[in-house]
């Protein structure tokens, strides 16, 4: 098999789950460049990556396949600057950025020949950042999205799966504005709207200090993606400012209709408006839908006291079964709390259910 030179430029959360991966499946030559040279020390004696490049002229030039995985307006910034390399012939080049149509308009501007772009955005992360942060696993089962630009061919699209296999995410295709109107509703808006009720709950705590010790299962659940990356997030609005502006709007159009339900104070009208929303969230995880990957969590019920998460990932494990991630809802001071589970497959989330129930657990399960 031919080993291609890989450059990885961007060595965050994002470039150093996608280099850890590839170093470690250990098929291809992984460079590593970044403009943070704690992160590119930190990478290469990690083994995050192979070789690290402190000039990225000179590395790009060695390059068969680069993925940009910087910032949205570095990413952009790094397309120009290839657009004056010499570099090989057929370089595929491809990036990570969470949105898509400018990064394809910039790819449309390129005059350099040897360039084929492929746009790319694996739909997994955190609200971490940083190398430290990088998993090699990190985009197993997610969907991986494409966005080829024009003078790219299937075999191009290929070749950079090929390369990325090691992921083990699922690609789909999309063009770049149906991409970004749906990332824009599943991704990005959500961002926003998790800032504003920690806002809110901010401005109350002002007044009420004792407000923050209440904030239990359900504001960290939904407020967990408020502690991302400010930068990051910025750039993101940024760049998909028309699609947030246009939710933003459908959003306070909502909200009047709800003030309007609470207001009227309607039994039937809320309970209807509530299951509406309850039957399309729990349906989300059931099969694998756009660009939502499938989950099979299941809830358990435990006591705050010593050992009790020990005793039921024990348990998962003494079975064989992996969890894929896992969540301590709700525990406080000698009340019951709940542990989320995610597993990685409908038949694991069956079989820890019986398990666990035959342990005397109680358990839910979405749906
Ligand atoms: N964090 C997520 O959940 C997530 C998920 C999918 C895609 N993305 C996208 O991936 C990209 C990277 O995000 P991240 O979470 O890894 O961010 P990060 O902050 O963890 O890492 C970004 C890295 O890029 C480096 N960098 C900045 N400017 C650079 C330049 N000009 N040249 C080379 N390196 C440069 C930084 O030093 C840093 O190491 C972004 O475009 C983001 O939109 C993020
Ligand atoms: O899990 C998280 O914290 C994320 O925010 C990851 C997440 C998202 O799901 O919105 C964020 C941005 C990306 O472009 C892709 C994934």
């Amino acid at each position: 098999m031919v080993k291609h030179t890989i450059l990885i430029a961007g060595l965050g959360l994002i470039g150093g789950s996608l280099a850890k991966g590839m170093t470690e499946s250990n098929q291809n030559h992984v460079i590593g460049y970044d403009v943070n040279l704690e992160s590119l020390e930190y990478a290469y004696t990690n083994r995050i990556i192979h070789e690290s490049a402190k000039n990225f002229h000179n590395a790009a030039e060695l390059a068969d396949f680069i993925i940009l995985a910087a910032p949205i307006s570095e990413t952009i910034e790094l397309m120009k600057k290839l657009n004056d390399i010499p570099l090989k012939e057929n370089v595929i080049v491809s990036d990570t950025a969470s949105v898509k149509c400018s990064i394809i308009e910039t790819a449309g501007r390129l005059t350099n020949k040897n360039i084929t772009f492929i746009g790319g955005h694996p739909m997994a992360g955190s609200h971490k950042k940083g190398v430290q942060a990088a998993k090699a696993h990190l985009f197993e089962n997610a969907i991986y999205v494409l966005t080829p630009s024009v003078n790219s061919t299937p075999d191009k699209v290929d070749a950079l799966k090929d390369i990325l296999r090691h992921a083990k995410s699922k690609f789909i295709i999309l063009n770049p504005d149906e991409h970004d109107e749906m990332t824009g509703v599943v991704s990005h808006f959500p961002h926003l709207i998790a800032s504003s009720l920690v806002q809110q709950a901010r401005k109350w705590g002002e007044t009420h200090s004792y407000l923050p010790n209440l904030a239990a299962g359900g504001f960290r659940d939904i407020t967990r993606i408020a502690s991302s990356n400010p930068k990051m997030w910025q750039d993101i609005f940024s760049h998909n400012r028309g699609k947030m502006s246009q939710l933003l709007g459908e959003w306070i159009n909502e909200m009047h209709f709800l003030k309007e339900l609470v207001d009227k104070n309607d039994k039937e009208d809320i309970i209807s408006y509530l299951d509406t929303a309850k039957t399309y969230r729990d349906g989300l995880g059931t099969e694998e839908k756009g660009v939502i990957p499938a989950f099979y969590d299941i809830y358990v019920d435990i006591r705050d006291q010593a050992g009790a998460l020990a005793s039921v990932t024990q348990i998962l494990a003494n079975e064989n079964i992996s969890i894929n991630n896992i969540q301590i809802l709700e525990i406080r001071e000698g009340i019951t709390g709940a542990l989320r589970l995610s597993l990685s497959s409908k038949e694991a989330q069956r079989k820890s259910l019986s398990i666990l129930q035959n342990k005397g657990y109680e358990i839910m399960i979405q749906r």
